[in-house]
């Protein structure tokens, strides 16, 4: 590696999801001629936190570049589980919306696992049903969170093996971490969760020959905590007025790391291409 230059470590997260949306437009193209089937994904919003909006539009911006219908349910900040629910359930009815996205997080007084398993199981473009990660964890990948499956991408697309690697994982949310760990074990790798609970964090990470973090704290990871030649992705976001952080000191860590994605142009722009790609197979399955 010494004579390559720390951009050819850099996995561009922008470079592989134009990649991927390549895929899902021409996979479109095909179910739009073969069956007249244009896919839809439903977007649903509870409330107007500023993050959130980006976030969706830049999941409708991307339904635009690929050809999939895109409809948007926004719903005020004082909507009734009820009222979610009973949107859901039109949604789910809908012969044309084909993946139904309900962004999170939830205002504070809405119950998210309920508001998640209303929506129909194959409709669930996220993975986060119940049904899909269940059968996740016995092995059995179909609608997985779009995170983890696009880090699992990243590793095909580089050829990085992951049997028998030390894995590594900071983070155990639901959306990340517990879904990216059983990725990994039906991969057959040595997993390791760590979390806030974590007594040496340093003692798991320096052992890891692929290490993803999703802790949401701005530069956890430092340099002396890897080790060299480590495949790393960072999945934290922390905004602050001067710009975007990662979970990682990426310039310090890029010099010990095999291949390493950058934030922001790394693992967001890759969760939305997979994101696409899941409403195509929901489409495809389930016209
Ligand atoms: N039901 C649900 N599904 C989600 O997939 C979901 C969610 N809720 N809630 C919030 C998180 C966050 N998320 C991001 C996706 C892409 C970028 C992304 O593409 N970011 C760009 C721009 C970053 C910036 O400029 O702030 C980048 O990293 O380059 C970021 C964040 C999806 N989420």
């Amino acid at each position: 590696m010494s004579d390559e230059g720390y951009e050819s470590r850099i996995i561009d997260g922008k470079v592989l999801a134009k990649k991927i949306e390549g895929e899902v437009e021409s996979g479109i193209k095909a179910l739009v001629s073969d069956r007249g089937v244009t896919p839809g994904l439903a977007t649903v919003l509870v409330g107007d936190d500023p993050a959130s909006k980006m976030y969706v539009r830049l999941k409708h911006k991307a339904c635009e570049r690929v050809g999939i219908r895109a409809e948007d349910h926004f719903l005020p900040a004082e909507t009734s589980q009820e009222e979610l629910i009973s949107l859901i359930n039109t949604l789910n009815k809908d012969r044309n919306v084909h993946g139904i996205l309900l962004q999170l997080p939830l205002p504070k007084h809405l119950f998210p696992q309920e508001a998640m398993e209303a929506i129909a199981p194959e409709k669930d473009a996220d993975g986060f049903h119940p049904y899909n990660m269940g059968k996740l964890m016995i092995g059995d990948e179909g609608l997985v969170p779009c995170t983890p499956h696009g880090v699992i991408r990243a590793l095909e697309e580089y050829n990085v093996p992951i049997k028998g690697k030390n894995v590594v994982i900071v983070g155990h949310s639901n959306v990340v971490g517990k879904p990216m760990a059983a990725m990994f074990l039906n991969r057959n790798a040595t997993v390791s969760v760590c979390h806030v609970f974590t007594d040496d964090l340093k003692k798991y990470t320096l052992g890891a020959d692929i290490l993803v973090v999703a802790a949401g704290v701005k530069h956890l990871i430092k340099a002396d905590m890897v080790k060299e030649g480590a495949v790393i992705f960072d999945v934290g976001i922390t905004q602050e007025k001067d710009g975007v952080y990662g979970d990682v000191d990426f310039e310090n860590v890029i010099k010990k790391a095999a291949l390493i994605t950058p934030v922001p142009g790394g693992v967001g722009p890759l969760t939305i291409a997979i994101l696409m790609k899941h409403v195509l197979n929901c489409a495809e399955t389930n016209f």
